[in-house]
């Protein structure tokens, strides 16, 4: 089952084309990777699929419904099913974590307090973080630590797929290793469907099922990693290689 069917998405601003007729589609329970060089279009096709920006032409069908002819409560019943974290996923600083946590399941739910609370704490735990944790403020957690109560936040409401941009970005290379292992482990346990922008090769050599690579307005690849690694194309396999100077690592 498709999740997400992107069909001749055409996107441009001022006379720079950004997306160029591309058309692939996301699949139930992927974690599916959206690669490119820095401005290949990877943020707006996403805000594309959760509504933040206006489709020009094309379309997008996001669990089976068409974006362009969408009615207030569709778009409304849709935006309960996902959760997006944002690039810098910020936390609100004056708020410890597990007041973090609760704002959504306050917005969400009309659910007693203690209840909250207790769900907000489990969300911790499945995000990798112990009760411990759940009193300090956003200015006593490390980088990982951090990502790990933004990603607590995200499955706060439940939601059925999760949309990640660079959520690694920033991290070391164990708190990366850790983070993917808890994408991996949420994904399945929570039966959700994953996109994720990224250029970490961690996350695409361990985490991803398939990935695009968007260059030059066109989707250059499209498969898993044992086709990528396969290909003889220079650009694709410059996402799977650390070298300085690689396209991937432009940045
Ligand atoms: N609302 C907008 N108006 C005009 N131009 C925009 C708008 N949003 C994005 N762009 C331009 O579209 C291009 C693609 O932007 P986008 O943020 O999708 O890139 P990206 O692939 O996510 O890059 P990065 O990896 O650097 O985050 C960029 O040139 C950007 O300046």
């Amino acid at each position: 089952m498709n999740i997400v069917e992107v069909k001749n998405l055409y996107t441009s601003f001022d006379t720079k084309v950004i997306h160029n007729n591309i058309s692939f589609n996301i699949k139930k329970n992927e974690i599916f990777g959206i690669l490119g060089g820095s401005g290949s279009g990877k943020t707006v096709l996403i805000k594309q699929i959760v509504m933040l920006q206006k489709i020009q032409k094309g379309e997008i069908i996001f669990l089976n419904e068409n974006l362009s002819n969408l009615t207030l409560k569709k778009e409304e019943n849709l935006k309960l099913q996902f959760s997006y974290l944002f690039q810098f996923g910020a936390l609100y600083s004056f708020l410890n974590v597990i007041e973090n946590v609760k704002v959504i399941l306050k917005e969400y739910t009309k659910l007693p307090k203690d209840l909250i609370t207790k769900i907000a704490l489990t969300n911790l735990n499945m995000a990798g973080l112990d009760s411990s944790s759940a009193y300090l403020y956003p200015s006593q957690l490390s980088g990982g630590m951090k990502k790990k109560v933004a990603l607590a936040r995200a499955i706060a409401n439940q939601p059925k797929i999760l949309f990640l941009d660079e959520p690694t970005s920033g991290l070391d290379p164990s708190s990366t290793i850790e983070f993917n292992h808890l994408i991996k482990k949420l994904r399945n346990t929570l039966d959700l469907t994953i996109i994720i922008i990224t250029h970490d090769l961690d996350t695409i050599k361990s985490t991803l099922d398939r990935f695009i690579i968007l260059k030059d307005a066109k989707i250059h690849f499209n498969g898993t990693l044992n086709q990528a690694l396969k290909s003889e194309d220079k650009i694709t396999r410059s996402f799977l290689t650390f070298k300085k100077d690689s396209y991937a690592n432009k940045n």
